[in-house]
């Protein structure tokens, strides 16, 4: 009996699991445990029967005086422990690496001559390996170890290229190369480290006898890619079939955020033809609009997740082309034409299934905006937040006559309409997709305080805009506030730089806070899964308002911007909380 293996593991394998546990910690999912586990699950089912063999078959062996001695069909209790850490600390690295990535953008459900080559020649390929594979165990030479290998993994990872081909082309090396490749570097040391402590012994018979380095066999480094491989690229499969999931309510109605492998199987087996390629442009689009136009509430659709995220992003998509519409409109009867044809796309969406009228309308809009409008899930959000929505842009266009901000009350009303409103479809949305226990009156109160919230963050908005809106004769800033300082909207509009700005950005920051302060507390009353991902979203928008409470900060594209690191700790911190 002896400890070596047992402290292979305390010094290498363990640490880093730990490490990794508490930097994953905060962003950990239910859907995540399961990944895990799953995942353990089947790598410790599918190695058992291999490594046993190979023990049995003399290829490797451990001194009795490494192990602490218990065994199952010989493997040694550390080898079995060495699956379920191997398994742990690479899935947790490949989470890590692909939090960001929204999985179903890359599902396609068009076949392209590029993806039909791309599956014959990796097919190919994982066969070739395979017969080789057979050749060398035939053989039963030198080549015995490496051929075993082969064989083992080469048909379990034909497989999930088979199911996942899609996902493992289009994702981007960062999440499947670079998760192969930082846990087998790792690995080889430790393996090194261990052969030639005679942790364990390969038998000369059955190796090659290249190594890749001093004390690193050429076996072993094959033996760690390929279960790395195997274990990153059953995580792809996994996050292909969620994706496929996610994306297509119409064919799969009702899901949990730990659906069972059989339902896994499913949609991976499904053929793309049936994918909604509207639905996949959509996201695409969707997806491009958010990343271009908001780092905050990109960066907090990153830690929502499987339908929520998807609904947001949508969401999204609808609140920015409304806005878009009227904002960039070449005249205000242009802006007032949008308005009322966007008032038309909600009565109609809301008054039942006129599919043909609903798609004319929807067609009457630029070719750009129409899939937002299409894909809105109206089926499950209250029409009312749109239509206040619609009459937040009306008071933006009252500008053209007068100045519509006349105190903090018509101030407050505005922020209401166009941000407030948007904090309940997205309450509403959380509702839907989030099992919870609150009562009506609970959620009166949490739906008041997302409102509350809405309007701090569009006080935010006004206070980093104040130059960019008075290019376009708008001034948020109250007309009362301004006559305390002997100012009129026109001097504003004239020089927004003038040094009575500094104290109106103040006040309005000030008043930004003090409503976000009150709404806060309000956020843990949400469902439990959803309130780290509020944080995000509201603590990344609102840090753009500390920012400018600030003496200095960054300006891009003339506004106030909070550098990227700083977000990232923000929204860190957000899910510490
Ligand atoms: C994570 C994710 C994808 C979230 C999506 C959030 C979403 C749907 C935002 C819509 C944004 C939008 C374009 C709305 C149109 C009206 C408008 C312009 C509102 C202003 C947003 C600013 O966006 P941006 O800076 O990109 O705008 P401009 O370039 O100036 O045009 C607003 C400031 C409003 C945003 C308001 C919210 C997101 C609501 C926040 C409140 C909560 C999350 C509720 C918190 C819950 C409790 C219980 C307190």
């Amino acid at each position: 009996m002896g400890y070596d293996y047992a402290l292979v593991h305390l010094y290498y394998t363990i640490p880093p699991a730990v490490l990794l546990t508490a930097l994953y910690k905060p962003l950990l999912t239910s859907t995540d445990v399961y990944k895990i586990l799953f995942l353990i699950f089947i790598a410790v089912t599918a190695t058992i029967p291999w490594d046993s063999y190979l023990i049995r078959h003399n290829v490797w062996s451990y001194p009795s005086d490494a192990i602490v001695g218990p065994t199952l069909f010989r493997i040694p209790a550390e080898e079995l422990f060495f699956f379920i850490i191997q398994t742990y600390n690479t899935t947790l690295i490949y989470l890590f690496l692909s939090k960001p990535i929204f999985h179903p953008i890359y599902l396609k459900s068009r076949r392209t001559d590029d993806w039909i080559n791309a599956k014959w020649v990796g097919g190919a390929l994982i066969l070739g390996a395979l017969a080789y594979g057979w050749l060398l165990v035939a053989q039963h030479g030198k080549g015995f170890y490496m051929g075993l290998i082969l064989v083992w993994a080469t048909p379990f990872v034909l497989l999930l290229w088979i199911l996942a081909y899609q996902l493992i082309c289009g994702l981007p090396w960062t999440q499947t190369l670079l998760p192969v490749l930082v846990p087998t570097f790792y690995l080889w040391v430790i393996d090194t480290i261990a052969l030639r402590r005679g942790t364990w012994i390969i038998e000369s018979g059955t190796k090659l006898g290249v190594q890749v380095w001093r004390g690193l066999e050429i076996e072993e480094a094959v033996f760690f890619l390929a279960t790395n491989l195997l274990i990153v690229l059953g995580l792809v499969a996994f996050d292909n079939a969620l994706a496929i999931l996610i994306s297509f309510p119409k064919l799969y109605p009702t899901i949990t955020s730990t659906p069972s492998p059989a339902l896994l199987v499913r949609a991976l087996l499904m053929p793309s033809t049936k994918y909604d390629q509207k639905r996949l442009d959509g996201f695409q689009d969707a997806l491009k609009t958010l990343k271009r136009k908001s780092r905050s509430f990109y960066l907090a659709s990153a830690v929502f997740q499987g339908r929520l995220r998807v609904d947001l992003m949508l969401l999204y998509s609808f609140c920015r082309v409304a806005d878009d519409l009227v904002d960039n409109a070449k005249s205000d009867v242009d802006a007032r034409k949008s308005i009322s044809k966007l008032r038309d796309f909600l009565d109609t969406s809301y008054a039942g299934k006129n599919v043909a009228q609903l798609g004319t309308i929807i067609s009457s809009f630029p070719e750009s905006s129409q899939l937002a409008l299409e894909l809105l899930p109206t089926q499950y959000l209250p029409p009312g937040p749109f239509y206040a929505l619609l009459k937040g842009f009306e008071m933006d266009l009252e500008f053209s006559n007068f100045f519509p901000i006349q105190d903090h009350t018509t101030l407050e009303l505005y922020g209401a309409r166009v941000a407030g409103t948007v904090a309940e479809l997205i309450i509403e949305l959380v509702y839907y997709h989030t099992a919870s226990q609150t009562s009506p009156a609970q959620r009166r109160q949490i739906v008041h305080a997302g409102n509350t919230m809405g309007v701090a963050l569009q006080l935010v908005n006004i206070a980093r805009d104040i130059q960019t809106d008075a290019k376009i004769d708008r001034v948020y800033i109250p007309t009362d506030w301004l006559k305390e300082q002997n100012l009129t909207p026109k001097d504003i509009i004239r020089n927004p730089e003038r040094p009575e700005m500094i104290d109106l950005r103040q006040r309005l920051l000030k008043y930004a806070m003090d409503l976000y302060y009150a709404a806060r507390p309000k956020i843990d009353m949400l469902p439990r899964d959803a309130r780290g991902p509020m944080r995000v979203a509201v603590e990344s928008y609102m840090e753009i308002g500390r920012v400018l409470q600030g003496p200095t900060y960054q300006v891009k594209a003339g506004r106030a911007t909070v550098p990227k690191l700083r977000r990232i700790i923000v929204a860190w911190k957000a899910l510490c909380t």
